[in-house]
């Protein structure tokens, strides 16, 4: 007999798979949880010392439960069979070719995990969709599993998750709300409520909400592009504000401290990035437009043209402020993931400045405390097909520093671009001193002492801050 009460297997050993599903493992110690992954590197990392991805506290919690009720493993059909719970967390991309290329989700992952499910189970099971999906991926996942020649029955059920990098571990330890989608007979409510007993373990009853499964499926892509959208609304105001002389951090302050409006999520920055907003944004866009719904459709996308416009124009203020001209200068860049507390460079906007920056010709040097030069790699190529051999002279163009003392050091400017905390206690007397004058610093994220760096010399440019030679009415 096992001495477990329910088994849960997770596809998908990913930024979601791995940390939701060792947090449902540290949260219920009498539920033994497996995440399985078709790549055998991926869970050689998540069974070592060193993990295969960057996020504060998750460590503790994989060696306080791997071994005990938590486990990683390549054997797919094994932990398929065992399961009573299926989560499919798999990677859900937008298109790239084909119907819907550059805007569609697609859900190839999460059919081959139905089909996997539908071939080798031997006994029903409830099947949960972690994964992002556009609304009613949940049928064409259901009809997959149907088409069982064992006639067993399976429930899906839609529980999309909210955590977000850098905080995953304390959002799915408490997080705002778990939200399950089901179909709404006995069997989809039954299946349902399996699902609310296992965060019930940890969450309050009434931050878990139960919805029908296309609600579920379209609140995800809805919280996303909301989220976005202040990011974009607030980058907007910070171009005004360039041209004003107002401040945006005074305006995020004064608008957020409205209730009905709240202060998070107000942060003028260089632009967002990540694996998830534009993906599903484009997601929302595709949906509006499949439906007919055409200025829907429109609404939405001006978040991801303003935030082009965001990524665009601070690398156009660098060129413009240094002269009109950075080739042959030396330029530093600190940060280049996402946001800070991950090494995760999707989408990042970091990787946009860069590379218009090396097609300016200008020499980057990168420092990012957690970023692996591999991954930058990897992203450049996928996101802006930039490569080596598409660019001959790439690699050389950038070099990734051990710190930022020597990323700065012989430097025209350098530019903040993820707030890591380190980078605000820098010892800027020593980077002034080693770098070329003027010293230009592009702060993308206005988290420096600007006063305190004119004081020590730099010419100082900020994300919706007043320039002082501009304006001498401030
Ligand atoms: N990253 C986030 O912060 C976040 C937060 C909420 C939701 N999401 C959503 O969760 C989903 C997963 O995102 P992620 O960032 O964890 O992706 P990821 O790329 O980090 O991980 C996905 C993993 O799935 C594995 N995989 C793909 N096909 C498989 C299959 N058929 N069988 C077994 N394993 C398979 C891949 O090898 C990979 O390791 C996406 O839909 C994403 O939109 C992501
Ligand atoms: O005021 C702000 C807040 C965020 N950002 C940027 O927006 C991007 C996304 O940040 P954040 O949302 O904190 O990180 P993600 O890990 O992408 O998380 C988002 O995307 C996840 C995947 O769907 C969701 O689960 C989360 O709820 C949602 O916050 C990053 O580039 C941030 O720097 C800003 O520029 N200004």
């Amino acid at each position: 007999m096992s001495e477990f009460t329910l088994n849960i297997c997770c596809m998908g050993a990913g930024y979601v798979g791995g940390p939701t599903m060792a947090v449902i493992a540290l949260k219920c110690p009498q539920i033994r949880v497996c995440v399985v992954d078709l790549s055998q590197k991926q869970i050689d990392a998540w069974n070592s010392d060193s993990l295969p991805i960057y996020e504060p506290g998750l460590p503790e919690v994989v060696s306080e439960c791997r071994g005990r009720n938590l486990f990683f493993s390549t054997d797919i059909d094994g932990e398929i069979k065992r399961a009573d719970i299926i989560f499919i967390s798999v990677n859900t991309p937008t298109k790239t070719m084909g119907i819907g290329a550059g805007r569609a989700a697609n859900i190839k992952n999460c059919e081959l995990c139905a089909r996997k499910i539908a071939e080798v189970s031997d006994s029903g099971k409830i099947v949960v969709e972690k994964s992002t999906v556009p609304v009613r991926t949940a049928q064409a996942v259901r009809r997959v599993l149907e088409c069982n020649d064992k006639g067993l029955k399976f429930q899906v059920l839609s529980n999309p998750e909210f955590l977000a990098e850098g905080t995953a571990m304390e959002d799915l330890k408490a997080p705002d709300r778990v939200l399950i989608g089901g179909v709404q007979d006995e069997d989809g409510i039954k299946a349902a409520e399996t699902l609310v007993s296992v965060y019930a373990n940890w969450v309050p009853r009434e931050q878990i909400l139960t919805t029908n499964l296309w609600s579920s499926e379209l609140s995800k892509l809805v919280a996303n592009a909301f989220l976005a959208q202040r990011v974009s609304s607030i980058n907007s105001i910070s171009a005004l504000c360039e041209a004003t002389g107002a401040d945006v951090n005074e305006i995020s302050r004064a608008v957020g401290i409205d209730q009905r409006i709240g202060r998070r999520f107000l942060n003028s920055s260089i632009g967002f990035g990540g694996s998830c907003f534009q993906k599903d944004i484009l997601n929302l866009v595709y949906l509006c437009e499949t439906y007919g719904l055409h200025e829907c459709a429109e609404y939405w996308n001006q978040v991801i043209v303003m935030n082009d416009y965001q990524k665009k124009r601070f690398t156009e203020k660098m060129v413009s402020s240094m002269f009109n001209t950075v080739t042959g200068k030396k330029i530093a860049i600190l940060g280049y993931a996402f946001k800070k507390d991950t090494g995760d460079v999707r989408e990042t906007p970091s990787m946009f400045v860069v590379r218009d920056l090396v097609l300016e010709q200008a020499k980057i040097h990168v420092f990012d405390p957690q970023v692996k030069r591999e991954d930058m790699w990897i992203e450049m190529d996928y996101t802006c097909g930039m490569t080596e051999k598409t660019h001959p002279g790439l690699d050389k163009a950038v070099t990734t520093s051990p710190d930022a003392y020597s990323a700065c050091d012989g430097a025209h400017a350098f530019a903040v671009l993820t707030e890591w905390d380190e980078f605000k206690t820098l010892d800027f007397e020593r980077i002034y001193k080693g770098m070329a004058k003027p010293a230009f610093v592009f702060d993308g994220r206005n988290i420096l002492d600007h006063a305190k760096l004119r004081e020590i010399g730099f010419e100082v440019h900020a994300i919706g801050k007043p320039d002082p030679n501009k304006f001498s009415d401030l």
